[in-house]
C-alpha cells in the first residue's frame, strides 16, 4: 500500500447529533462528566456507532535504536533499549505492569533494536536495520529504509484483533529524532523544541541542543514530512507512523502516548491530516516540547501527569477512562428510562 494515504473525514451530523442527544439524556446535570462527554463522543464517532464497544485493545511497544546516540544526547546508553525490550518481556517493564493491569495485549516490535533476541513471545522481529545510522554524520535511514518501516507499522496493525491501538515506544535517543520532527515540520525555534529526555541535567541540555542545531542545519532541505524523517529517525517513529496511518484507515481508537508517540502523528497527520479524528491523545507529557506539539495538532490531552516515560505507560494509564466514558454511555439510565425530573418547573 502507498504511504499517500486517504484517510476521509469522521464528521457525520447524525451520529454526531445521535450520540449528543444519548449523553445529554443520561441521568446527570448536563456536560456533568465534563471531559468524558467528549470521550464518548469522540470514540462513537471513530467507531461510527452510538454503541461503542472497545474490544481486544493492543498496547504495542516500538524498539529501535539511535546512531545518534553516539553524540551524547541522552542521559542513558543505547544498550538500555534492547535491555528493555527484555524487560518488557520478562514482565517487568512500567507497561507490562499496566497492560496486565488493565487486560492489554503487549506486543513488542523490534523495528532495529542493535541486538539479535531469540523468538519469544510477544516479539515481533521487523528489523530494518541494527539501529539507524549517526543523523549527525548524514540521513538517518536512506529513503528506501524509511517506507519499509512505514510500511511495517502498518503490516503490524494489520495483523492485529480488536479496535484500540495505544501507542508505545522505547529508544535511547529518541526524544532527540521527535525533537527535530517537530522543529522541522512545524518551523519552530529548537530552544522550544528540545528537553531533557531521559534526564539530561542543564549543560546536557545545552550539548543535546548544539548537537541537534547541526543535525537540522546538515538536512535543511529535508521539509517534506517523510524526507524529515528520514533524515532525522528513527525506525520506531517511521513504524508508529504507518501504525497510526493503518489503524486510521481502519477507524480504530488511536491513543497516543507521549512525546515520541506524538511526533509519529505529526507525521502521519501530515500525509492525511483527518488521522487525528481517530486518536485520543491520553497525556501531556513532562518533556518539555510536547505542549507545544499537542497544541500545534490543536489537541488537548487527558492527563497531565508529569510522566516522562514513554513506553505506552501513558496511554495505558488513560486506558481506564476510555472504558469507563462507553460504559456510562451504555449503561447509565435516562431521564426517561429512571424516572428522574429533567426540568425545574419552579424556576
Ligand atoms: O514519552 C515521552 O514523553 C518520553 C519523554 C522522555 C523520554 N522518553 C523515553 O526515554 C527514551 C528517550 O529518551 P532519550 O533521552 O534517550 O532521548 C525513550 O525510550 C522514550 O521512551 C519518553
Ligand atoms: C530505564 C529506562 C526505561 C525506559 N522506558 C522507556 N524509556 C526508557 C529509558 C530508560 C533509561
Amino acid at each position: 500500500m502507498p504511504i499517500e494515504t486517504e484517510i476521509a473525514d469522521l464528521h457525520d451530523a447524525d451520529l454526531a447529533a445521535r450520540l449528543q442527544r444519548k449523553i445529554d439524556g443520561k441521568t446527570k446535570p448536563l456536560g456533568a462528566l465534563g471531559r468524558i462527554e467528549e470521550l464518548a463522543l469522540r470514540i462513537g464517532l471513530i467507531l461510527g456507532t452510538d454503541t461503542p464497544r472497545l474490544a481486544q485493545p493492543q498496547l504495542v511497544v516500538f524498539a529501535a535504536d539511535h546512531g545518534l546516540a553516539a553524540q551524547g544526547v541522552s542521559a542513558y546508553p543505547s544498550d538500555v533499549t534492547w535491555q528493555m525490550v527484555h524487560n518488557f518481556l520478562a514482565g517487568g517493564a512500567a507497561a507490562s505492569v499496566l497492560a496486565r493491569q488493565h487486560g492489554l495485549a503487549l506486543t513488542v516490535v523490534d523495528c532495529g533494536v542493535r541486538h539479535d533476541f531469540a523468538p519469544q513471545p510477544g516479539l515481533v522481529s521487523r528489523k530494518i536495520a541494527a539501529g539507524t545510522a549517526d543523523a549527525s554524520q548524514g540521513p538517518a535511514m536512506t529513503p528506501a529504509q524509511c517506507r519499509e518501516a512505514v510500511a511495517m507499522g502498518r503490516d503490524v496493525v494489520r495483523a492485529l484483533p480488536g479496535n484500540a491501538l495505544l501507542l508505545g515506544e522505547m529508544g535511547i535517543g529518541n526524544t532527540s529524532a521527535a525533537s527535530l520532527l517537530l522543529a522541522r515540520l512545524c518551523d519552530l525555534p529548537l530552544d522550544d523544541c528540545v528537553g531533557a529526555g531521559t534526564g539530561l541535567d542543564a549543560s546536557g541540555v545545552a550539548r543535546k541542543h548544539q548537537v541537534l542545531a547541526r543535525v537540522l542545519a546538515l538536512h535543511a532541505g529535508a521539509i517534506e514530512p517523510l524526507d524529515a524523517l528520514a533524515a532525522f529517525g528513527g525506525f520506531e517513529i517511521a513504524a508508529m507512523t504507518g501504525a497510526v496511518l493503518q489503524a486510521g484507515t481502519e477507524r480504530r481508537v488511536i491513543v497516543v502516548d507521549g512525546f515520541i508517540s506524538t511526533a509519529a502523528v505529526l507525521v502521519a497527520h501530515r500525509i492525511a491530516p483527518h488521522v487525528t479524528q481517530r486518536c485520543v491523545f491520553a497525556h501531556r507529557s513532562g518533556e518539555h516540547g510536547h505542549a507545544l506539539m499537542l497544541q500545534h495538532l490543536e489537541a488537548r490531552a487527558l492527563l497531565d501527569l508529569g510522566l516522562r516515560l514513554g513506553e505506552g505507560s501513558g496511554a495505558a494509564l488513560a486506558w481506564p477512562l476510555l472504558v469507563s466514558a462507553c460504559m456510562l454511555l451504555a449503561g447509565m439510565a435516562s431521564f426517561e428510562s429512571a424516572g428522574v425530573s429533567r426540568e425545574n418547573s419552579v424556576r
